[in-house]
């Protein structure tokens, strides 16, 4: 008899069958810790070159994993291929565990019908009820998160022991081995079966979530024995992998490296560079040079009157301000220079990269897709190898680089979702950025302020920009306070915005849109929506721009405030959530925010956490946070990625909302950019799982979101990269009278139409009334 299991050095492998889940590489992640020298392989369930040869490429396993995903295991377009692994003929069969969606396929191929729960269970942690018994065999208390809206009814009933089970006539061939028996809604639910002559099980929970307890992982190490103990009994021998097959299969592994990117035109070639980092060198004859100047006396001085005194804040410039907010630190200025600065730019619509120092004489090149643009900028970076001089200031997170934006629709064209058709008549990039040699940096912790260029002799842009900064720091009442009185700034603003008009999402329509949702919440397309609207204010004549942005930052301040004028875009903004943070020493940090409560009369610190810490809003963080884990395992291992913040109440100016951090162990210095690509658009503005609730948004929506919903940052040379979500933020074309502020949350199953559309009200009038109020009202 042969024995399937690691003889000859051949590890094991287990395929995973991944229905488009964003909890996918989480799983993988779970299975690699728990099987020992096992190999993980993923396949999609729409592979189509896989389905013709399933049979021989099953061979090749020790074992399958059918994955969780929206949709209904009786629509073909949900589950693929899946339905056919339970027809397995009797020399093909091997062990294969079903997870939510899997586990209802098996259960649905056996006879069982799939039905709707009375109220959806997303995000839920709860005990699962189990007799130690097969795959739940001495994992002990099992406490697990579950994400379905569906269940598996098989025609019997649990017991009032939940042990004694005697065959149903429609599925005389699963046997219930657990059940959740607290709903009292929905009454007792199946959570995990077995076939009673067939290798297969199945479980309703997801055991990879960060929520489910170590008897999560118990369990697959208990399903794995009994796998490979089938296969030992039965005889079974795994195919041996056939190198050409290796080559051009369709399964690839997870949970290492992602794939490379294909090279496209404005990739770099096998030698040299691309042609983008090439005019980006040509700019300066291909001379690099890097020189700071520190002033370290800053304590008095504020951002605002920096960018005033160098004579910055008219015309294009960007800013990533911290708007002095306690938990911000450090604020970039870059420098935008005729004829010396790039900028380059993306249009999803087009599939265009264009590149130029001015409004004139601009390059382009047609690319395949948005997957070619990341390659360019890379690249270009890559070019400026910054030489550390002895006395540099290295703690400071941008010496150079690009700073700029990413829009929410570039973010769906890189996870192949169509963006809105009227995208296509917009002309606002959807990545753009500019190469900065110019910039400031303050560091308003250590009180230090850095001036900084990348061109080669520019040695008296310091020294004068130095003696500005110097001079201001040294003149007494220089604050960022707000003055008692009604300046002449504030009297132009608000001539400039009583003739704005403001149009504001209706409340009904609103409210429909949240229901609609959750129509999609309850037939299991999706488990967390975040819908969102645009509220728009059209401002005839001028306005000032800077003025306008002062007042936001005054008024409502954020730790990832933005002021860009780049390109055709101005952005004022006052975002609280970081999305992605990346450090030169390989450290990377996500830090979602879902979960909102209003501050106002009444709302005490205590009410705040209280709400916060109830089912609903801890379920609508979950979801997301088990999201990015997914995002960021897919590019550098679930093994270096950890969750060190899960569900903390932060305060901000008019909210109090929750936050969990997630982090992860670079493996180079490329890898930043590699999981900025791989996780947009940000898993906390689109839901779970995030493709098909993407495609569902969209409908609902029905317009573009633009740049609300992307994220906002830098990528500097050293290998550090900060972005934000776009929210708290308003876009408008530089030709363009009009101003756009999205706002919206997260819809569960939990939410009601009404409470939704107040946080979305209250979110956009953070904005609103901040820009619209000369002062605050405390
Ligand atoms: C959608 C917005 O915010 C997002 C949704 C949140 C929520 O649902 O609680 C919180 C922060 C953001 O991730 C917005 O501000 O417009
Ligand atoms: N997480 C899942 O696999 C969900 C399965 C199915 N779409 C449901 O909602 O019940």
């Amino acid at each position: 008899m042969a024995i399937a299991g690691r003889l000859g050095g051949r590890r094991h492998r287990i395929l995973f069958v991944d229905a488009f889940d964003s909890f996918t590489n989480n799983i993988v992640g779970l299975l690699e810790e728990s099987c020992a020298d096992t190999t993980v392989e993923l396949v999609h369930i729409d592979d189509a070159g896989f389905q013709k040869n399933i049979e021989s490429r099953i061979d090749q396993f020790d074992a399958v994993v059918v994955g969780p995903g929206p949709g209904h295991p009786s629509n073909p377009d949900d589950v693929g291929f899946i339905n056919h692994l339970w027809q397995l003929s009797e020399e093909r069969m091997l062990p294969i565990l079903g997870i939510c969606l899997g586990f209802q396929s098996l259960c649905f191929a056996h006879g069982a019908t799939v039905e709707k729960l009375a109220r959806a269970r997303h995000g839920i942690v709860n005990r699962v009820t189990h007799q130690d018994d097969d795959i739940f065999s001495g994992i002990g208390d099992l406490e697990a998160t579950q994400y379905h809206s569906l269940r598996a009814n098989l025609g019997f009933a649990a017991g009032d022991d939940h042990v004694s089970w005697t065959p149903s006539e429609t599925c005389p061939d699963l046997q219930p081995l657990a059940w959740d028996v607290d709903d009292e809604l929905n009454g007792p639910i199946v959570m995990g079966v077995r076939h009673t002559t067939k290798p297969f099980w199945g479980v309703q929970f997801h055991p990879e979530s960060i929520c489910t307890n170590k008897a999560g992982k118990a369990l697959i190490q208990s399903w794995w024995d009994l796998a490979r103990d089938w296969s030992r009994r039965n005889g079974r021998e795994v195919a041996p992998r056939l190198q050409e097959k290796q080559a051009n299969g369709t399964a690839h592994k997870v949970g290492g490296q992602s794939n490379s990117t294909s090279n496209g035109d404005a990739s770099p070639g096998e030698q040299g560079h691309g042609p983008f980092a090439e005019y980006l060198l040509s700019i300066t004859d291909g001379k690099i040079s890097f020189e700071q100047s520190v002033s370290k006396t800053i304590e008095k001085l504020h951002l605002p009157h920096v960018l005033e005194a160098l004579g910055l804040a008219q015309d294009q410039v960007l800013v990533l301000d911290s708007q002095g907010h306690p938990s911000g630190r450090y604020s970039i200025i870059g420098l935008v220079m005729p004829d010396i600065t790039a900028q380059v730019s993306y249009r999803v619509a087009d599939k265009t990269l264009r590149y130029a120092t001015g409004p004139t004489k601009q390059q382009s090149i047609q690319l395949k897709g948005i997957e070619e643009v990341w390659p360019a900028l890379q690249d270009a970076l890559d070019v400026f190898q910054p030489p550390i001089p002895s006395a540099f200031e290295k703690n400071i997170p941008f010496w150079g680089g690009f700073m700029g934006f990413v829009s929410y629709e570039a973010g769906l064209e890189g996870i192949d979702v169509a963006a809105h058709p009227s995208c296509e008549e917009g002309t606002l990039p959807d990545v753009s950025f500019a190469f900065i040699h110019r910039s400031i940096v303050i560091d308003h912790h250590a009180s230090n302020l850095v001036i900084q260029s990348l061109l080669p002799d520019d040695e008296e842009w310091l020294a004068t920009t130095s003696r500005i900064i110097d001079h201001l720091s040294s003149v007494s009442g220089t604050s960022d306070a707000v003055g008692t009185g009604v300046s002449l700034e504030d009297r132009s603003l608000d001539l400039a915005l009583s003739r704005a008009k403001v149009t504001r999402p209706a409340e009904r329509e609103y409210r429909e849109k949240v229901l609609r949702c959750q129509d999609f919440l309850a037939s299991g397309d999706s488990y967390e929506l975040c819908l969102t609207d645009e509220t728009t204010i059209e401002i005839s004549g001028e306005i000032n721009e800077w003025d306008l942005y002062k007042r936001l930052r005054r008024n409502n301040p954020a730790p990832h405030g933005a002021f860009l004028r780049l390109g055709n875009m101005t952005v004022i903004g006052s975002s609280p959530e970081r999305f992605l943070r990346w450090t030169r020493g390989g450290q990377c940090q996500f830090r979602p925010i879902k979960g909102t409560v209003k501050k106002g009369p009444g709302m005490t610190r205590e009410r705040a956490h209280e709400i916060l810490d109830s089912s609903k809003e801890r379920a609508e963080n979950l979801m997301i946070v088990d999201l990015i884990r997914h995002d960021l395992s897919g590019v550098i291992g679930a093994d270096k990625t950890w969750v060190s913040k899960l569900m903390v109440v932060e305060e901000y100016e008019t909210v109090y909302q929750l936050v969990s951090v997630i982090e992860g162990e670079l493996p180079d210095k490329r890898a930043g950019l590699e999981v900025l690509k791989s996780s947009l658009p940000p898993g906390s503005m689109t839901g779970a799982p995030k493709k098909r609730s993407c495609e569902i948004l969209r409908d609902i929506e029905k317009r573009p979101r633009g740049l609300y919903s992307g994220v906002i940052g830098y990528m500097d040379i050293g290998g550090a990269g900060d972005f934000s979500v776009v929210i708290r933020t308003a876009v408008r074309g530089s030709k363009d009278s009009t101003w756009r502020v999205g706002a919206g949350g997260a819809v569960t199953i939990q939410s009601t139409d009404e409470a939704e559309f107040h946080e979305m009200e209250t979110k956009q009038s953070s904005v609103l009334a901040s820009l619209f109020q000369q002062q605050k009202k405390s």
